[in-house]
């Protein structure tokens, strides 16, 4: 929680140096933190925020003697960073850090913070983004441990998560020669923007990070930017939210598909590159998808004729709808169990009701996801 002096403050601090922020204001927004609102009717592509570059916090004005030297030279940049948030004992960034989510807020929300027995029931393209980043923070926290032995692995954690959710990607001739993950840069106030799948258009040059509105807002209205073009699991693993309206969510069907398949029938799929990362959305079944419950109805030789464009995929589209009908009639009866049993999750010192909403909440929009798709398979389906 913060008050609005606490606000004021840090866009003081920002506006001395050199941040200009027009027709938009910090307000705290319930359920999301704190997020921007126009203060006034905003035209489309006008500029509301430019920071000079010389205020961002990049791997550069990591202080070289207290910590850069000290640490591997292969540490990533998000390690980097996240060590100098963690062991900066300035006075630089008071009013900018006095504006960051807290320890609880981290906790309550992004699920690298969450106890493993919550973590277990993430649907699997989120629990496969928080296995890489576990990856991530056991190499970086192993290489920082070391030089800094006083550091505790909880503060560390929470830096890390405040770089991974609060960082731009920023390309300079500098950081081109870096992996692309690398190049990252803390920027404030444009920090303070919340994201929609659709946003502000953001851009830097080598003077400056700007963002320009996308279209008309209204007084009053919440500003957004785009963190990408993420599904809600995506967002929910890296960011910890979800959005209600989400036009690039989608549902994986993996779990549902794969354990369908023989050894054989995977192969067969791996040879032709369509093994694994089965989707559906809002209004189709992935191509993919189809194809690997396609080979659940025919054999392999008429299979592979479809599969070159030989035989026409439009013959067998009646049976491979039935069969997508029946797994997903079932994944439905599963995905029922899940939210069943995360409700049924003991409210305690393990897990909080904001965390467990939040997970429920997930599995329930695959529910309607995935429904959706069982009603219009039900409405077209063809006699066979
Ligand atoms: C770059 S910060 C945005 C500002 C942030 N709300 C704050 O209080 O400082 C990113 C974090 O904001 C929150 N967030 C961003 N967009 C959101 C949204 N549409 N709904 C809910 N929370 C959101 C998430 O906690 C995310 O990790």
């Amino acid at each position: 929680m913060h008050n609005m002096e606490t606000h004021n403050d840090f866009l003081a601090w920002a506006f001395e140096r050199g941040v200009e922020l027009y027709g938009v204001e910090p307000r705290e927004i319930p359920g999301s933190g704190i997020g921007m609102l126009a203060t006034e009717k905003l035209e489309e592509d006008v500029l509301i925020l430019q920071v000079p570059t010389t205020l961002l916090r990049t791997f550069n004005t990591v202080p070289k003697q207290a910590i850069r030297q000290n640490l591997p030279t292969d540490i990533s940049v998000h390690g980097l960073l996240a060590a100098d948030l963690a062991l900066d004992t300035s006075d630089l960034y008071t009013e900018w850090n006095a504006v960051c989510p807290s320890k609880s807020d981290m906790k309550a929300s992004v699920p690298l913070a969450w106890p493993p027995a919550l973590q277990s029931y993430l649907p699997s393209p989120a629990a496969d983004i928080l296995s890489k980043q576990q990856v991530k923070f056991a190499r970086d926290w192993d290489m920082v441990r070391g030089v800094f032995p006083d550091l505790e692995e909880e503060q560390y954690r929470y830096s890390w998560l405040l770089v991974n959710t609060r960082t731009f990607y920023h390309s300079t001739p500098e950081t081109e020669k870096m992996a692309r993950d690398d190049r990252m840069a803390l920027q404030p106030v444009a920090d303070l923007f919340n994201h929609a799948d659709q946003g502000c258009v953001v851009n830097f040059d080598p003077d400056t990070f700007t963002i320009r509105t996308d279209r008309v807002y209204e007084e009053g209205e919440e500003v957004f930017i785009s963190y990408g073009h993420h599904s809600n699991d995506f967002l929910l693993a890296e960011y910890g939210f979800v959005l209600d309206k989400n036009k690039w969510d989608e549902v994986a069907l993996d779990d549902m598909i794969l354990p369908e398949l023989s050894e054989g029938q995977k192969e067969e799929l791996d040879g032709y590159g369509f093994l694994g990362n089965y989707r559906l959305d809002d209004e189709q079944v992935c191509y993919r998808s189809q194809t690997a419950l396609r080979l659940l109805c025919m054999d392999v030789e008429a299979w592979r004729r479809v599969v070159e464009g030989l035989d026409d995929e439009d013959d067998t589209k009646a049976v491979v709808d039935r069969v997508l009908l029946r797994l997903l009639k079932k994944h439905d009866r599963e995905v029922v169990n899940k939210i069943t049993e995360v409700e049924g999750l003991p409210s305690n010192n393990e897990f909080s009701p904001a965390q467990k909403q939040m997970l429920a909440k997930r599995w329930r929009q695959i529910r309607s996801l995935v429904g959706k798709t069982i009603e219009r398979l039900e409405g077209g389906l063809i006699p066979i």
